[in-house]
């Protein structure tokens, strides 16, 4: 049987930007966040102040060991790469074995009236 698959994800504010202007397309995060399903539509929010900032469609969730991290992984997060290991370190500390959460810009339609 599987779980339900989450219908939230929450990113550091200060990264929100990019993902709601899709310019990063994935996540790296532990297992305890790995959880999400291909084809599903995910709310995103800060994770400070729980603000809503857009919606994403899940497109993979793949293994990724810390060590392999790299430059196509920091393309797509929209990051340097010392800067994106540093962060994962912070959040993440000592754990090698994480998964990469790829998606989506669901874009919204503005109404002309
Ligand atoms: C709970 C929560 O919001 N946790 C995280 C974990 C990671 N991120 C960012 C940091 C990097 O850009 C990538 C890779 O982990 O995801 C985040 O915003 N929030």
């Amino acid at each position: 049987m599987s779980a339900i698959a989450p219908t939230k994800i929450t990113f550091f504010e200060f990264l929100t930007p990019l993902v709601a202007s899709g310019q990063k397309t994935i996540t790296i995060r532990d297992f305890s966040e790995s959880h999400y399903q291909p084809g599903t539509q995910v709310e995103v929010y800060t994770l400070e102040s729980h603000t809503k900032v857009c919606d994403i469609v899940i497109l993979a969730v793949e293994p990724l060991a810390f060590d392999d991290i790299n430059e196509f992984h920091a393309d797509q997060e929209s990051l340097p790469l010392d800067e994106l290991k540093h962060l994962i370190q912070q959040v993440y500390p000592d754990q090698q074995r994480l998964f990469m959460i790829s998606f989506a810009l669901v874009e919204t339609q503005v109404s002309s009236n």
